[in-house]
């Protein structure tokens, strides 16, 4: 979400069919809430056209990557490992910890903060290897029960950026959401008026 820190967000397993859809709203609420680039195991090709497609009309940057490689890019990434799971510590025991070790802590004196690092956050599908609750710098439970992927990185990306990444701007859309108590109204960002005038209701979601 800012020029100087990565957040990528890896899916680590994919069965394809049963996965699909959970997979595609990984990608969906890792841009949405924040993150930089989404990495799919390579066998998720649909759900990458999905989040790709998503991001050419509703902006970006948003990056989408395939690898078959995902024991490597946990092994080899260079930044703070955060995997999510059920068993982890409270994530609001360690969701300050987890900012100041990539340097998005306020710091309390002017010039002490942390340098910026990378963020890789790693959410399961199927059973995760016991390997990567030892490779990960903090396993992170959003509440020690069992739910789903998407919950938790929703829950742990706004933690982790204190709300922030709810007045993202995007760039580079083809089209806008207008917020409206009551209504769908969609319009076309690319020389669009303030008031919103050009807005159509879409009658679809
Ligand atoms: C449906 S769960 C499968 C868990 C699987 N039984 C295991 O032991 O890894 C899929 C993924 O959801 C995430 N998840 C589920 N519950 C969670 C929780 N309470 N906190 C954080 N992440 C959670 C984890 O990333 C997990 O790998």
């Amino acid at each position: 979400m800012n020029d100087a820190r990565e957040v990528v967000v890896l899916r680590y397993g994919h069965r394809p069919g049963r996965d699909d859809r959970m997979t595609t709203h990984v990608g969906l609420t890792a841009r949405a809430l924040g993150a930089d680039r989404l990495i799919l195991p390579d066998n998720a090709g649909q759900s990458a056209e999905t989040v790709r497609d998503i991001t050419g009309r509703f902006g970006g940057p948003f990056a989408v990557e395939l690898r078959g490689d995902q024991k490597a890019v946990v092994k080899n990434f260079e930044g703070v490992v955060v995997h999510l799971t059920m068993y982890g510590e409270r994530v609001q025991d360690v969701e300050a910890e987890v900012r100041e070790a990539v340097g998005l802590d306020e710091p309390e004196v002017i010039g002490e903060a942390s340098p910026p690092r990378d963020l890789l956050v790693v959410v399961g599908g199927e059973k995760v290897p016991w390997a990567l609750y030892e490779r990960a710098d903090f396993n992170v439970g959003v509440t020690n029960q069992p739910h789903s992927e998407v919950a938790g990185l929703a829950v742990f990306l706004d933690r982790l950026f204190e709300g922030a990444e709810l007045d993202r701007e995007w760039e580079n859309a083809d089209r806008r959401v207008v917020p409206e108590a009551t209504g769908k109204t969609v319009v076309d960002a690319e020389g669009e008026s303030d008031d919103g005038d050009a807005g159509e209701n879409t009658g679809r979601d």
